[in-house]
């Protein structure tokens, strides 16, 4: 599967990020860069920061001090959907799925690239209904491409778990991302589907050429699959480069022999 979109991928630079909720520091001032076409991790101890910094790229928080930039645009006076239709879509860590069909809940992900207006669907105008069926025939392409080919037509609800968590990838991949925000991707699966996972997640990279952003636990899949790891702990970042770089690194060894993650 291609990318639709010949547009250039932009560099992701998070600058000196600092948000602070009563008292907490929970960024301090923390700065990486995602190089595109890319899978950078984002890992550390319960508390580290990953999740602040998943919700301050996604325009969920703001930030006391700091810049995301991604390419020319400041990410951090932007709401979500304005982001969003920048190219940065993200999944939950927690399934957040509607009712009905596999179909329907990747047509969702289209919803930002609709140019037909609600009355001229619900008016059934064949501009409209053209523009229909060819979301609905790269929705199929993504379903193919994500393993949920089969299961296009089945109910969400039927689906399982991991399954479902495919749902939410492809939903988020139906937005036609630039960067891909991915929280913790495998959480709750089983061997067989984290190594599905995980070889989805690097075909995205390789072939739609998107930079991929990934907060995950299992070290193990991080380090297989990624090519950059950034490590926060206490809101602080404490070391950056490759797996084999942080993996020796004795502060990440520190900060993970210090607690159980
Ligand atoms: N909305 C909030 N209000 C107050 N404190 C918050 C809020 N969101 C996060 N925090 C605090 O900020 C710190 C960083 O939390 P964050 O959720 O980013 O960590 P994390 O690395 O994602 O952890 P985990 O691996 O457990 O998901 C924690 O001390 C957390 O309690």
């Amino acid at each position: 599967m291609s990318h639709p979109q010949q547009t250039a991928v932009p560099e992701l630079v998070v600058h000196e990020a600092t948000v602070r909720f009563a008292g907490l520091t929970a960024l301090d001032a923390v700065s990486f860069t995602v190089a595109p076409g890319s899978i950078h991790a984002l890992i550390g101890p319960n508390g580290a920061g990953k999740s602040t910094s998943f919700n301050v790229l996604s325009g969920v928080y703001r930030v006391a001090s700091g810049s995301v930039r991604f390419g020319d645009a400041e990410l951090t006076s932007l709401p979500p959907h304005r982001i969003a239709s920048l190219g940065v879509a993200r999944t939950f860590q927690n399934i957040v799925l509607t009712r009905g069909t596999v179909a329907d809940n990747l047509m969702l992900g289209r919803h930002t690239l609709t140019r037909a207006g609600f009355t001229a669907t619900a008016l059934r105008l064949p501009s409209a209904l053209r523009e229909q069926r060819r979301h609905r025939e790269r929705v199929r392409e993504i379903a193919e491409f994500t393993g949920l080919g089969a299961r296009f037509d089945t109910p969400v609800a039927l689906l399982p778990y991991g399954d479902r968590k495919r749902v939410e990838l492809a939903r988020a991949l139906c937005m036609e991302p630039k960067l891909l925000l991915l929280d913790e991707p495998v959480a709750g699966m089983n061997t067989a589907e984290r190594l599905a996972m995980a070889r989805t997640v690097t075909s995205i990279r390789d072939a739609l050429g998107i930079s991929v952003l990934i907060v995950e636990h299992d070290m193990g899949m991080i380090m297989r699959i990624a090519d950059r790891v950034t490590v926060l702990d206490f809101g602080r970042l404490i070391s950056d480069g490759t797996p084999e770089h942080v993996r020796k690194d004795p502060a990440v060894v520190r900060a993970y022999l210090g607690k159980e993650s």
